[in-house]
């Protein structure tokens, strides 16, 4: 029999930003011109109170922007995260939208579930995808209506609530799959940004690993090396498949097994990368745009064919 219990705290956010452990949020660090532009999208979408799907891969840093989005927004509840993968199965309703004092068995109080946590602020579905569908209808309702029903409750209860949403899957295939409401996706299609993957925007790698040494360092009380021109191209170089939370863990180790004066790419611990990744690494670096890109793609493709 399952020990689970409907309404245990999954994933929640709503302390962190005042949590001296967590390192989450405290700022972003965005370098790279498609990061700026990302940024810019960003300021103009979080005081408008459209839904909000973040694409990007997994680790990308989709997470920090929904808080920026809630941050940038005049909504004074709390930002709630919850990572769909990780709901529960049997309780996944009472968990999103909470139940009445004795839906179930041991449940003598009410709760709120997650929905309702964000009354007045943001609420943060990673992998959205992995909702089931059942409750990808629900959650629709919900956002349109402004209620929800507990599960055990009679009457429904009046809820604001902005939906901020992440995935890393392709949502668009998925709807054609049948595997993703057609209506939720449509309504979360209304504000869209993408997180390019890090290696599509090389230069906040270096900035992203001097912000991350400085914050352990401190966090660990250990003096600030230096990233040595050798580790920092060797950082460069990476295509990052963890992407920034990769070069984060990265970054964390090579502070632990550095003598503390100057982190050397040994100490980066990174796998050696095939040629055709080093080519491919360059190549990027030679296109600083997508048309750039597009074009030396096409190119290649004409010398294969011969
Ligand atoms: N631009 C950035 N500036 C500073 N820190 C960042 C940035 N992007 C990501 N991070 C940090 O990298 C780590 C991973 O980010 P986050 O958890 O937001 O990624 P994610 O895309 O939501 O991951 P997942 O897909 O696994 O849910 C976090 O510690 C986050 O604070």
């Amino acid at each position: 029999m399952s020990k689970e219990t409907p309404g245990q705290p999954l994933l929640t956010f709503a302390d962190a930003d005042r949590s001296p452990l967590s390192i989450r949020a405290r700022a972003l660090v965005f370098v790279d011109p498609r990061s700026r532009r990302l940024r810019e999208e960003i300021e103009q979408l979080a005081p408008r109170s459209l839904p909000v799907l973040v694409e990007g891969e997994t680790g990308t840093g989709k997470e920090l922007l929904a808080r920026q989005i809630h941050r940038g927004s005049d909504r004074s509840g709390l930002f709630v995260g919850v990572s769909c993968s990780a709901i529960s199965k049997n309780f996944a309703e009472a968990e999103l939208f909470g139940h009445a004092a004795g839906a179930y068995s041991g449940s003598v109080s009410s709760r709120a579930g997650w929905f309702g946590s964000a009354n007045g602020g943001t609420l943060y579905l990673d992998e959205i995808g992995d909702l089931p569908l059942p409750l990808q209808v629900k959650l629709l309702a919900a956002l349109e209506n402004r209620e929800v029903t507990r599960v055990g409750a009679q009457q429904p209860t009046p809820v604001d609530v902005r939906l901020v949403a992440a995935t890393s899957i392709d949502l668009a295939k998925a709807v054609s799959a049948g595997k993703f409401n057609a209506r939720l996706y449509q309504y979360l299609d209304e504000g869209r940004v993408e997180l390019p993957p890090l290696r599509e925007r090389p230069a906040d790698i270096l900035p992203l690993a001097e912000y991350f040494l400085g914050i352990y360092a401190q966090r660990l009380d250990l003096p600030l090396p230096l990233i040595s021109p050798a580790a920092q191209a060797a950082l460069e170089a990476y295509p990052w498949p963890g992407n920034t939370r990769e070069l984060e863990n990265g970054v964390h180790f090579a502070l632990l097994v550095s003598d503390g004066d100057e982190i050397q790419p040994q100490h980066l611990n990174l796998p050696p990368l095939p040629g055709y990744a080093q080519l491919a690494v360059q190549l990027r670096r030679l296109a600083a745009n997508d048309e750039e890109r597009d074009h030396l793609r096409q190119l290649f493709a004409e010398v294969l064919a011969g």
